[in-house]
């Protein structure tokens, strides 16, 4: 591929200025538009409750538009495509047309088809394609322009052949972090595209190294879903789980970037609407949590609350009605086999022991003397007693997810009948007496809340009140209207008084939410597609629970199973996904690595091995011409500051991740940020320039350099240690330095050719 001179390239950049300059003209004038049109909407008052839910709508999806204007005003502009034919398109982020020449695109939208040969087109397939330039914006000013001719004669052999834009792409990948993940919409390599693209149904697996670029991949597929079947995923919303909240957090700007906001992205410990739950526990603990098995688990601790003891004795009208466990157990019988919640099957159990308790009555009253409506009295006498009602929820009582949990918990016996498959050791391990829910009880609580459902008696109860008393207060409004001969008919009718008085009821507030701000609060909400990302993390209980939020299980799966670090995590896509889907999943495979350069990546590639000597380590595209250093020291406290310090100037304004065993966060960081400015132990990542990290924190981020503190401490902290030395060592995009006391591990070995 040839590039034109330097002068030729600075003659081209003037009329590519003019052409940028006019596109964000053209932005500029949506965005006033779209403004007036939300700013006439706003005023629009009162009216009916169809016109107030239309005005809403109006708002909501002019103030959409006006936050994806602003979403997509840098870097508007990426691309060209000059074709054979004379044809020439320029591609964006988004789609802008030219409303005075019958709507001809003036940018075309990256995810349109017309736009896929950017990204796929080669000198040995060019699709038509002469020329593919790169355009570099800043603030809308053209800085930059890199061509390839797709000529397979002016090809110049290259180290990296296959790749799209190279020049770009590397100017991109050597550009310093700054603690938020960008979007690679303007570099999107070929083997990443068609991951992108690929259909919407059913599961794709991408399996690929460190800095493949998963997470980049699964995002923009996001957007191109979202873009290619709007109707379908609009309603019903995509979800994008992350393995932890400064994961979500470093990621968050990525789809804004691209203009789509209407995303969900939630670790699955976010999953249950009104539940943070932050509390930590034993990595031991959450795999026995994680754990299919609990499923059945959850279901026998609520059979194991639908109690038949030998005998209940209830008082009632001075006597003593005495229910034996052979009519207990035939009404949890019938109970438990109209098949429903537990809280919905209660109705059936109450009535059944109401039932029987009547009979009782009946015979010591002479039952031969009542008739029926001395039978009703009866029973509702029985359904009224404090006593009864009292029996019934001894026996069967309301439960929710979190009672139900919360008891499994603190009482070992419940926990020996219900994990009778489990070993003494694990049932100890469930041992807690405090409400302090972890993310490995999510999927826990949403198993025992679909096993439970929800008692609604009493808010049916009301609703019907409610109805009445609205039907009441129409029928007497109506009335009134009726004895004013000329009333007309159309202005007011009861049952529209009825219908805005219910709705109002219903929804308490009238307010317009997407899809997104809908599923976040319905714990029942199923998604169009779910995203998984670091999906080997994800216990089988989790899968569990993200299947049910996807019936249509049109799913994509991004990880890499060398990465596992969580005990409870994934050793094989099949083993994870055949339950749900059989053989029904596609596996696709990224193989470059774009963050860390080949110096580092020799370095993990030892580690790799030791985890598992066939996996693959991804090719890295580049090399920074810095090996990776290494440092014995007496003591991490006294002597990791001052090297990071050194680190710190090395890296300019770049970002340093220390990364440390669990154990040591503590220590090393305090001496750290006791003695480096601008350094933190939290996980501010863009605020601060050193942060001091647990390897289980690191996973999917990335750092200029990365400061790795007693490996063998990581290797033995876990069992899955040496995935996650392998984490810790790819975060580098520069440079990587490991400091240790002792000897270096046998897998660092390569390290003491550098020392
Ligand atoms: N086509 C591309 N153009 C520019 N940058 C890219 C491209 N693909 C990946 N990258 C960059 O490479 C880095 C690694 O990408 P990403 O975090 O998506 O990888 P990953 O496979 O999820 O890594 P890991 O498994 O280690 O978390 C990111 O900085 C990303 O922006």
């Amino acid at each position: 591929m040839s590039s034109p001179s330097d002068d030729l390239r600075l003659a081209e950049m003037e009329p590519e200025q003019e052409y940028v300059a006019m596109l964000y003209g053209r932005l500029d004038d949506l965005r006033e538009q779209t403004s007036k049109r939300l700013a006439q909407s706003l005023r629009q008052t009162g009216g009916t409750h169809q016109m107030r839910s239309e005005r809403d709508t109006s708002v909501a999806m002019y103030t959409d538009q006006l936050a994806q204007y602003s979403a997509v005003e840098n870097g508007l502009a990426f691309g060209r495509l000059d074709f054979h034919n004379g044809d020439r398109f320029y591609i964006g982020r988004i789609g802008l047309f030219d409303e005075d020449k019958e709507y001809e695109p003036l940018l075309m939208d990256w995810r349109a088809p017309a736009a896929r040969p950017f990204y796929l087109a080669t000198a040995a397939s060019p699709d038509g394609v002469r020329r593919r330039r790169h355009l570099r914006t800043r603030s809308r000013k053209v800085i930059g322009l890199d061509d390839e001719v797709l000529d397979i004669n002016s090809v110049e052999p290259s180290r990296n052949e296959g790749l799209t834009g190279e020049a770009t792409l590397l100017a991109a990948l050597n550009e310093s972090r700054t603690g938020q993940m960008s979007d690679i919409v303007a570099t999107i390599q070929a083997e990443q595209d068609i991951i992108i693209r690929s259909e919407l149904n059913g599961v794709v697996v991408v399996q690929g190294g460190p800095g493949t670029g998963k997470t980049a991949v699964a995002l923009h597929r996001a957007a191109y879903l979202l873009y290619t079947h709007r109707r379908q995923l609009a309603k019903r919303g995509v979800l994008v789980v992350g393995p932890n909240t400064t994961f979500l957090r470093y990621i968050s700007q990525v789809l804004p970037s691209l203009g789509e906001t209407g995303v969900l992205l939630s670790t699955v410990g976010e999953l249950y609407p009104g539940l943070t739950a932050t509390g930590r526990e034993s990595a031991e603990v959450a795999a026995v949590k994680g754990r299919i098995q609990m499923a059945d688990v959850i279901a026998a601790a609520v059979r194991d609350r639908q109690e038949a003891p030998a005998f209940v004795d209830i008082r009632f009208d001075n006597d003593v009605l005495r229910l034996d466990r052979r009519a207990i157990s035939d009404a949890r019988g019938r109970a438990r086999r109209t098949r429903r919640p537990h809280n919905e099957a209660r109705r059936t159990f109450a009535r059944e022991i109401v039932s029987t308790l009547a009979g009782m009555v009946a015979s010591r009253l002479g039952g031969h003397l009542l008739d029926k409506a001395d039978m009703d009295d009866i029973r509702r006498e029985l359904r009224e007693s404090d006593e009864v009602q009292a029996a019934i929820s001894s026996l069967w009582p309301v439960l929710t997810p979190f009672s139900l949990l919360s008891e499994l918990y603190a009482n070992p016996k419940r926990r020996n009948r219900a994990m009778s498959k489990f070993t003494r050791e694990e049932r100890d391990l469930l041992q807690r007496t405090t409400d302090d829910w972890t993310p490995a009880d999510v999927p826990l609580l949403d198993e025992a809340a679909e096993l439970l459902g929800e008692d609604d008696t009493e808010a049916k109860a009301r609703a019907e009140r409610q109805r009445r008393q609205a039907i009441e207060y129409a029928q007497g409004v109506l009335d009134i209207l009726d004895l004013e001969d000329d009333a007309d008919p159309e202005i007011l009718m009861a049952t529209d008084l009825m219908d805005a008085y219910r709705l109002a009821e219903r929804h308490g507030v009238d307010r317009y939410e997407t899809a997104a701000e809908r599923a976040a609060a319905d714990r029942t909400w199923t998604f169009g597609h779910i995203i998984v990302d670091e999906a080997q993390e994800l216990s089988a209980m989790a899968w569990r629970t993200l299947m049910r939020r996807c019936p249509s299980k049109s799913m994509t799966v991004v990880g890499d199973i060398a990465q596992t670090g969580d005990i409870g995590g994934a050793t094989s896509w099949d083993t994870v996904l055949s339950p749900y889907v059989q053989n029904r999943w596609r596996l696709t495979e990224l193989t470059v690595n774009y963050r860390t350069p080949a110096e580092i990546m020799e370095v993990a590639s030892d580690v790799l091995a030791s985890v598992d000597a066939s996996l693959v380590p991804p090719t890295s595209v580049r090399e920074t011409g810095v090996p990776p250093w290494v440092a014995r020291v007496p003591s991490f406290e006294s002597e990791v500051p001052g090297l990071i310090s050194a680190e710190v100037e090395a890296v300019g304004d770049g970002k340093i991740a220390v990364i440390v065993p669990a154990a040591l966060v503590q220590p090393v960081g305090s001496a750290i940020v006791s003695a480096v400015p601008g350094s933190s132990m939290g996980n501010d990542l863009e605020e601060a320039q050193v942060v001091v990290l647990g390897v289980t924190d690191a996973k999917g981020l990335e750092f200029d350099s990365v400061v790795v503190v007693d490996p063998v401490g990581i290797l033995e902290e876990s069992p899955r240690g040496a995935s996650d030395l392998y984490v810790a060592l790819t975060r580098a995009t520069q440079r990587l330095g490991v400091v240790h006391t002792g000897t270096l591990p046998d897998v660092l070995s390569r390290l003491k050719d550098v020392s």
